[in-house]
């Protein structure tokens, strides 16, 4: 199950991501936002954020005018590791590299069609589980 969240900047980018995970039958939870009304990207980056780190969703999807605000605050919440991507080679990476448990993208910034190769990429690339990359997660959690 993968967590969804946005902010009004973000909306109208992940009303496209929906229709790419309903196509093809991706299931999700959607925390909202609903609509261009103007509101607050902390309050869904931590209900996204807990969601994955509390084990209700394996991933998340977070999207903001721009994927910085609500990536820096995804990632106060301990065990999430929140990658801000604006291309296919960073969200693959970061699945391998990184074992990123949450996309953030920026709506004002990316457009769709690449978002959607971006979000494609960061839900199909597995983790390398290489011994470096879990040392250095693991210090990332110490
Ligand atoms: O990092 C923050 C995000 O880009 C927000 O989506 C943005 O700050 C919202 O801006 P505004 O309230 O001017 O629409």
């Amino acid at each position: 199950m993968l967590a969804l969240g946005c902010d009004h900047g973000g909306y109208p980018l992940m009303k496209e991501v929906i229709k790419y995970l309903e196509d093809n039958k991706i299931a999700f939870k959607n925390f909202g936002t609903y609509s261009e009304a103007s509101v607050d990207y902390p309050e869904y980056a931590k209900k996204v954020a807990h969601a994955v780190a509390d084990g209700e969703c394996e991933k998340g999807i977070l999207i903001c005018g721009t994927g910085i605000g609500i990536s820096i605050a995804a990632n106060k919440v301990k065990g999430i590791r929140c990658a801000l991507c604006g291309d296919v080679f960073s969200a693959k990476a970061t699945r391998e590299h990184n074992d990123a448990n949450i996309l953030a993208m920026g709506a004002r910034v990316t457009g769709p069609g690449l978002a959607l190769e971006i979000v494609k990429a960061f839900l199909e690339t597995p983790f390398s589980n290489d011994e470096r990359h879990i040392r250095r997660i693991k210090q990332i959690e110490d």
